[in-house]
């Protein structure tokens, strides 16, 4: 693809994101699915293109307010993108924009007045409001600041840039060295992660997915913070568990070697094609101990039938996802799914049905890739209110047996940040149910 052919790739896609209801991760691998003949290399700076547009959605928009009030059109954005963010001077953006064929057409003359104002400038301002220099948006912002305080602007900033790419060594199939082995024998360089001992943090996007590490089941992509979560339910060979909002299987998928193909591994979700992807991946893991359960909501008659049989209960839940923005940026100005206040009042019937499966001095692990505190700390305290039956295990106390590494020392819950810990958001609670059921 010439560079004038990528830019107009990047309009379309950022005109596809905008009417489509869907992730713009799910948008961008429609796009490229439905276009087989466009490169790697190209996808990949096609793709680069779009996410920066919308990692700089509240920066970019700004700048049209502060440039005298320009239309916004995925055309424009790309364009102040380009000289705000990338430094292109707008002669060199004027020549890509060449009508040409595959190329953008030419610039209008409102076009040209907006690079021109823009032209010299970089993308953070002094004047910004600190709302807008961290991209966060209203409806999250006065609880950021409540929880952060003076905290705020830096843990905002964190999740800026884009998250690392993380891998998870499948323990089933071999050891993290000869994961970094083979890995590296196809040229793809990694290192070990700092809190899961499983963990390898390559470096750049490389092309995972054909390689032979992957294609054996021999590593996973997962966030290290996901990672942690599944180490610290703690599941042991022989255990009964259940993964309670499976998805398509993340946390099942871990926790399932750490079980060695030993016990029992029930995922469920109401969504049933989530975990028919689950399935597969565990096939491809070499995982033989997990079965699917696709469940009509949280109160499903299965989770009545089957009170007090689990040894471990994993409620993965439904939640904003604030923790991820770096991840998936569009989803911090699109609310593709139910608001926070319907949120909260998921997450506590979720978290009020799993307890039941529980067995007596058995654990709920609740966990959620949210920073704020009403979706963690103020569930849990709502839970431990209506079930006193259930009681706090410190994860600092946990940590040393159930991760084996230098703990964060985040307290009685696992709590991660971009800014603290270099791992996407997280929260994580494990709480026992005393030896006689309630
Ligand atoms: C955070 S995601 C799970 C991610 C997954 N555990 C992983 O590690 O890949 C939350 C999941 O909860 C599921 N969910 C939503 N409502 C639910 C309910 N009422 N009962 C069970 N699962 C539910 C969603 O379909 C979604 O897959």
């Amino acid at each position: 693809m010439t560079p004038g052919a990528r830019l107009q790739a990047a309009i379309e896609l950022l005109d596809e994101v905008e009417v489509t209801p869907r992730p713009a991760d799910a948008v961008i691998s429609a796009f490229f699915r439905a276009r087989r003949f466009i490169g790697a290399k190209d996808r990949a700076a096609v793709a680069e293109t779009v996410y920066g547009v919308l990692r700089r959605h509240a920066r970019l928009r700004w700048w049209f307010q502060h440039a005298g009030g320009f239309p916004i059109t995925a055309r424009t954005l790309l364009i102040a993108d380009q000289i705000l963010a990338q430094g292109r001077p707008a002669d060199h953006l004027d020549k890509l924009f060449s009508g040409g064929r595959f190329a953008p057409e030419q610039f209008s003359q409102n076009e040209i007045r907006l690079a021109n104002k823009l032209e010299g400038h970089t993308l953070d301002h002094p004047d910004m409001p600190d709302d807008v220099a961290v991209e966060c948006p209203e409806w999250a912002s006065g609880l950021l600041r409540e929880f952060y305080g003076d905290r705020f602007v830096t843990e905002l900033a964190a999740l800026l840039d884009p998250a690392p790419l993380d891998l998870r060594t499948n323990t089933v199939k071999g050891d993290r060295d000869a994961a970094i082995a083979a890995l590296a024998a196809g040229g793809i360089e990694g290192e070990v992660t700092r809190w899961s001992p499983f963990g390898i943090r390559v470096h750049g996007r490389p092309p995972l997915a054909s390689t032979d590490a992957f294609k054996n089941g021999l590593i996973e992509i997962q966030d290290e913070g996901s990672q942690l979560i599944g180490l610290l339910t703690d599941a042991q060979p022989g255990h009964q568990v259940v993964d309670f909002c499976s998805g398509a299987g993340g946390k099942a998928l871990a926790i399932a070697a750490g079980m060695n193909n030993k016990g029992r591994l029930v995922a469920c979700d109401v969504l049933e094609k989530r975990l028919k992807r689950a399935a597969e991946r565990l096939r491809r893991a070499g995982l033989h101990n997990v079965e699917t359960r696709p469940l009509s909501s949280e109160r499903d008659p299965w989770v009545k039938r089957h009170k007090g049989k689990f040894d471990r209960v994993l409620v993965d839940a439904p939640c904003t996802g604030t923790g991820t923005w770096r991840r998936n940026p569009d989803s911090r100005w699109r609310l593709l799914g139910p608001g926070l206040e319907e949120l909260l009042k998921l997450q506590h019937s979720i978290l009020d049905s799993a307890s039941r499966l529980v067995k007596p001095g058995g654990r709920l692990i609740f966990a959620t890739c949210s920073l704020l505190p009403q979706e963690n700390e103020h569930q849990i305290d709502a839970f431990l209110a209506a079930h006193p039956d259930f009681t706090v295990k410190p994860v600092d106390e946990l940590w040393p047996t159930a991760v084996g590494t230098a703990s964060p020392g985040t307290g009685n819950y696992m709590r991660l940040s971009p800014a603290r810990h270099g791992t996407d958001g997280f929260f994580a609670a494990v709480l026992e149910r005393g030896s006689a059921m309630e």
